[in-house]
């Protein structure tokens, strides 16, 4: 019975100070910013000041409102985010930690045992920022991380739309527009999400736009992300082969260039204006493979150039970002980037145009989608076998040119899309 008792009162004690420390943490993080602003020199030219304005609550944290000296420089804010966000998490971290699982504790001789192990498998939780201007600085201070993962289902698509769904923030779900915002660079290290949200982007566009997408799909990275596409009846060109890319391309350019002089011969300015329904994609995984081809890159530049007016979209992801695999020409005609964690903050100047991707959490699917602006997001997962389910209505079977002289017949199927080949 008295163990019982104490029992209860320790757990309601550790019950309430978990609470505490959770619920009570931001009171100082109006000081603390202003702090890392001065010290990080983010003041105004003669030394002014950011000056609070206002801090209200919302449901998963606090909002801190500034007003800015003249001449405040957001870009470089935005770009330093993580500096920030650091400076707020160096002396307070938040245990990840539910207090209503203490109450799930059972009172036997494991007891102590049992409680130790709720403290011992806690995660160490860090506070995330999201900066907003519209005249004055916005910082949401939250309290819990965003989730790691967020699985993809049918509610992501806008079908007849060329508007693909990128990520999530926690203010909802944020799509590229291809025919808005057309072409889109995709760097980030091994093993971070890249080849999930190519595939993923493939998927929504043949799902979305079924009768009108042509897919152009070049997989350098010698593994076989691309290879569940290529006998879909929209993928009009797939290959793991560099020594075939550059025919590829070059035949690419031919019929984009075709394209556009019909829609300017017909008087109109670009594919939308002219009505067109047909959207070209050129989707290459490992861009650096090609890098030292100048033919290649040629068509690449000419392509990220001139593309958008015949639809032809490029979507170009490389783990390398270097001047020599994303060349200026090519970065300037493409705004558009997603990026992964990077090494280091040269290579994420290289692809984002700004720091910030070396400071990402090693999170698979977190990245930095910038367009208009830039924001952190967390790509939505689709596991391969939700791909093979929905693509499935669309393979069919073709016959590849080096095997024109063999029969074709159906066979015993050992896959969705098996079938045996007959020498004759
Ligand atoms: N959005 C995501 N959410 C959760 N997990 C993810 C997400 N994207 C990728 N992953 C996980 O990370 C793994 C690696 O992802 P992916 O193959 O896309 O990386 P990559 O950057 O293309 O790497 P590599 O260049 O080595 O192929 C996936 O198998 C998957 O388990």
């Amino acid at each position: 019975m008295i163990i019982e008792i104490g029992s209860i009162i320790i757990m309601g004690s550790l019950a309430g100070y978990a609470s505490l420390k959770k619920g009570g943490t931001t009171s100082n993080d109006a000081d603390k910013i202003q702090k890392i602003f001065a010290n990080a020199g983010w003041n105004g030219k003669n030394g002014e000041t950011i000056r609070l304005h206002r801090k209200s609550n919302f449901s998963g944290g606090i909002e801190y409102v500034y007003q800015v000296p003249l001449g405040f420089d957001r870009k470089r804010i935005e770009a330093e985010q993580h500096i920030l966000e650091d400076g707020l998490n160096i002396r307070h971290r938040l245990f990840e930690f539910n207090p209503t699982d203490l109450f799930k504790v059972k009172i036997n001789s494991s007891m102590f045992k049992q409680i130790k192990m709720i403290f011992t498998k806690k995660k160490i939780d860090r506070k995330e920022i999201e900066l907003g201007f519209d005249g004055m600085l916005r910082i949401k201070v939250y309290k819990e991380s965003m989730k790691e993962q967020y699985e993809w289902d049918e509610g992501y698509l806008m079908n007849g739309t060329w508007s693909v769904s990128i990520g999530n923030t926690r203010q909802g779900v944020v799509r590229h527009d291809f025919d808005e915002h057309k072409h889109l660079i995709i760097a980030g290290a091994t093993g971070y999400g890249k080849s999930a949200i190519l595939k993923l982007i493939v998927t929504s566009l043949v799902l979305q736009q079924p009768e009108n997408v042509k897919l152009h799909l070049i997989d350098l990275k010698g593994g076989s992300a691309f290879q569940r596409f290529k006998d879909l009846k929209q993928t009009k060109n797939y290959t793991r082969e560099p020594k075939e890319v550059k025919e590829i391309l070059q035949n690419i350019q031919i019929e984009m260039n075709k394209t556009y002089t019909d829609i300017v011969d017909s008087g109109f300015e670009d594919i939308k204006e002219s009505g067109r329904k047909e959207r070209h994609f050129i989707i290459i995984d490992e861009a650096a493979d090609i890098a030292d081809d100048s033919e290649c890159m040629e068509v690449v530049t000419d392509i990220a150039r001139r593309g958008r007016g015949a639809g032809y979209y490029l979507i170009y992801a490389t783990q390398y970002p270097s001047s020599q695999s994303i060349p200026q020409q090519t970065k300037r005609n493409i705004p558009s980037r997603l990026c992964f964690v990077l090494d280091d903050a040269i290579a994420s100047n290289t692809a984002l145009g700004q720091t910030g991707a070396e400071e990402l959490p090693l999170i698979p699917g977190r990245g930095i989608y910038k367009n208009v602006k830039s924001q952190v997001v967390q790509t939505p997962y689709i596991s391969n076998r939700q791909i093979e389910k929905c693509i499935k209505p669309h393979v069919v079977i073709k016959p590849r040119k080096e095997e024109s002289s063999i029969e074709y017949r159906e066979g015993k199927k050992t896959g969705s899309n098996s079938f045996i080949l007959e020498e004759t």
